[in-house]
């Protein structure tokens, strides 16, 4: 891989700490860094470069899925790594920034090639980068690129305008907008699925689909970043960009190669395909919903207009389901479910694909017998599971549920940063967010921002530890469909669809 310096805004923050240095490290332990890699730390406290360095140790501790195997590992890491001491409008900082990078590439004979990450509030996003430009950091010899954090605007207008200024410095080849969702592998591993598997490619469309399912549920609430959160709200948190990422990777149809552009093509074509949703029509297809009071994994905890740094009386969304329409020749007439939201009963990232039932009508459906279903486990466990009907071995007639597939979890599954840094260290931007997708995503959620901000969509309440409201369950219900590996809707289905979902299920086989 090519040499490399790498510019860390935000070096001293909470994003820095949690993912991008577990992420450098695990890195650096596969031999995945450049040989000749420098990071310099940049943010306005005072720090030496012994006490970054012990900052990133101490967050390695914490934070990274493995530890260094030996006791030089470590030490190695870290001696690439240097701080210094900018305030993102002090332009003089950017001129001693260039000479420490200079001196840096020729200690290490390293071309000057520049990869800045933003890791910042978007405010400074703007201010940055004129200064990257004004200063000479960005006209070296060899290649820049900008690594930029969400939130991408918080509006189609705003995104639109946020991103005609960074346009101003670099180009779109050289932007690399993070969705993290898109780093995750198994998501990674939908296309591939799809392109390698005849199985797969003869089943995917309507004619043999029920409907599609997609959830990102969360224990946590709002943490520390009540601030952001409650002027986000979940569908700019994480509808906008991570769920109609998934949704994109997941129905793209059957790219004849993983190229870039072949990727990037039929994302967009998804969106394009993608049937709007009318100002009108979003309180019939878009349920909105806030946590109250209760419990979680045995912790009673408070609902969301008390959690701290919430504006009392808050009507912001901490959850929302949607169904959406995909109208083109694969996948017209089936209905895509999508849902995220705080404070739900389990952590999970799942995409469940529910088959029809072609013997339903007939006199031959049995007793016991559950639609088959695909499901894709990404986060925080991983693995594909198919339910199959299959002869019980109590009785000839009985039909038992089973599930095959694959399941990983823990240490041996890298981590979503570590896939897109590798990625952007090599110039790879496929699985990062085009601006078309970008702009194209705002655009289909803009109605349900405007009915949102007009109310013209009710707030439902949900008790914290659980799926969300009942109305997302009506929402598939008026369908004849129900939320897959759910407790509550799930009480009397057929094994084994229990709360602790598809893994617990699968481990009692
Ligand atoms: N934390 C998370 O889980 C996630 C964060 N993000 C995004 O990542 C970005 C960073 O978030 P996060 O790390 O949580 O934020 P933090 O508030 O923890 O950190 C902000 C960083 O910005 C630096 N900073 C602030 N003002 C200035 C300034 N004037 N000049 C130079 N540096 C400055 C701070 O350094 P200092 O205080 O030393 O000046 C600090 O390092 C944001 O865009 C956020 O939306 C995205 C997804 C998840
Ligand atoms: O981007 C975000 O994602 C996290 C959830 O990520 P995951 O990888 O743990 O599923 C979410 O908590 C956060 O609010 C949001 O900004």
């Amino acid at each position: 891989m090519e040499a490399s310096t790498f510019v860390l805004f935000g070096a001293t923050g909470d994003l820095a700490k949690r993912k991008i240095y577990p992420a450098l490290f695990n890195l650096f332990l596969d031999g995945k860094l450049p040989q000749a890699f420098s990071l310099i730390g940049l943010g306005r406290r005072e720090w030496s470069d012994d006490t970054f360095r012990a900052n990133i140790e101490q967050s390695l501790r914490s934070f990274s899925r493995r530890e260094a195997d030996d006791s030089g590992a470590l030490n190695r890491f870290l001696s690439a790594f240097r701080y210094q001491v900018l305030d993102v409008g002090r332009k003089e900082d950017y001129q001693t920034l260039l000479r420490l990078i200079e001196q840096r590439e020729q200690a290490l004979g390293a071309a000057p090639n520049r990869l800045f990450y933003l890791s910042v509030a978007p405010e400074l996003f703007e201010t940055i980068c004129t200064n990257i430009q004004e200063s000479g950091l960005g006209s070296a010899k060899g290649w820049k690129r900008l690594i930029i954090e969400k939130p991408f605007g918080r509006d189609l207008e705003s995104a639109r305008q946020f991103n005609a200024q960074l346009s101003k410095a670099f180009t779109e080849e050289e932007i690399f907008r993070i969705d993290h969702y898109l780093g995750k592998p198994m998501v990674q591993k939908l296309e591939v699925l799809q392109q390698t598997n005849p199985v797969l490619q003869a089943a995917w469309n309507n004619r043999y689909i029920a409907n599609v399912q997609i959830t990102a549920s969360e224990t946590v609430g709002v943490e520390e970043r009540a601030g952001y959160y409650d002027k986000s709200g979940a569908v700019r948190d994480m509808f906008q960009n991570h769920m109609l990422q998934l949704l994109m990777m997941l129905a793209s149809h059957l790219p004849s190669s993983n190229s870039l552009e072949q990727v990037r093509q039929n994302k967009k074509l998804v969106m394009e395909s993608l049937e709007p949703l009318p100002v009108e029509n979003v309180g019939v297809n878009v349920v909105r919903g806030q946590y109250t009071n209760g419990v979680i994994q045995g912790k009673p905890v408070v609902g969301y207009t008390s959690e701290p740094g919430i504006a009392p009386g808050s009507a912001n969304e901490t959850f929302i389901a949607a169904k959406l329409q995909i109208d083109d020749v694969f996948w017209r007439g089936i209905p895509f479910y999508i849902r995220t939201g705080k404070r739900m009963k389990e952590k999970s990232t799942r995409i469940v694909i529910e088959f029809k039932e072609p013997i339903k009508q007939s006199a031959a459906k049995k007793d016991g017998q559950v639609p088959n279903l695909l499901v894709f486990e990404i986060s925080p466990n991983e693995g594909i599971y198919l339910q199959l009907n299959s002869g019980g071995v109590s009785h000839k007639q009985d039909l038992t549920p089973v599930l095959i597939g694959p399941g990983q979890s823990g240490n041996a599954v890298p981590e979503a940063y570590e896939n897109l840094i590798f990625d952007a260290l090599r110039g790879d931007s496929t699985y990062f967010a085009h601006w078309d997708e970008v702009e194209l995503s705002w655009k289909w959620v803009q109605p349900i921002l405007d009915a949102f901000a007009a109310g013209r969509v009710p707030l439902h309440d949900y008790p914290a530890g659980s799926f969300g409201p009942e109305a997302a369950n009506e929402l598939l219900a008026k369908d004849g469909y129900r939320w897959w590996f759910d407790e509550e809707t799930d009480a009397g289905a057929a094994e084994p669809s229990t709360a602790n979902g598809v893994r617990e299920a699968l481990s009692v086989k």
